[in-house]
């Protein structure tokens, strides 16, 4: 996997909404997955969205685990939602202080729903429906702003 450019806040792709993935299998698309994930890692990252690396693509990975920038974060297997849709977002919200590493050196009070039901593909093509909350909810939906364009203002 290559470790690739992370787009940075002004960059016109983070606030376009991203396309929809037509076929999971095509390995193009398992690489840009495989890179995404390589990326993530080496900026010490818990998520990653594709437009972040600058593909237009509706594709997120959640990687939750603690390090020295989330020390209390969760400890998960790396996921890749492709595809995603939040099905629903529960009324109780929390307020976390988020970063970005298209908003480098900088944090943001984020209120977040505390529970949500995404809908996805998994990167072998499996439609699944889950449950999150907490941490990894809000990593969520984080990522999910960004295949809609949007980002954490400072
Ligand atoms: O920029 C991204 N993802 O887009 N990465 C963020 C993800 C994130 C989201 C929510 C709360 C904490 C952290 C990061 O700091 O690793
Ligand atoms: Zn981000």
């Amino acid at each position: 996997p290559h470790i690739l450019p992370i787009a940075k806040r002004g960059e016109p792709i983070l606030q376009q909404r991203a396309h929809t993935v037509s076929n999971v299998h095509d390995p193009a698309i398992q690489q840009l997955i495989d890179n995404m994930l390589a990326t993530m890692l080496a900026a010490n990252g818990v998520g990653i969205a594709a437009p972040q690396v600058f593909s237009p693509l509706r594709i997120i990975i959640v990687a939750s685990r603690p390090n020295q920038r989330y020390p209390d974060a969760p400890l998960m297997e790396p996921l890749a939602l492709v595809n995603p849709e939040i099905l629903w977002r529960s009324a109780e919200t929390s307020l976390y202080d988020e970063g970005c590493l298209s908003v480098p050196d900088t944090r943001v009070p984020m209120e977040r729903a505390e529970q949500l039901q995404v809908r996805y593909l998994t990167r072998d093509g499996q439609a699944v429906e889950t449950r999150y909350h907490g941490f990894i909810a809000r990593i969520i939906q984080h990522e999910y702003d960004h295949i809609e364009g949007i980002l954490i203002q400072p």
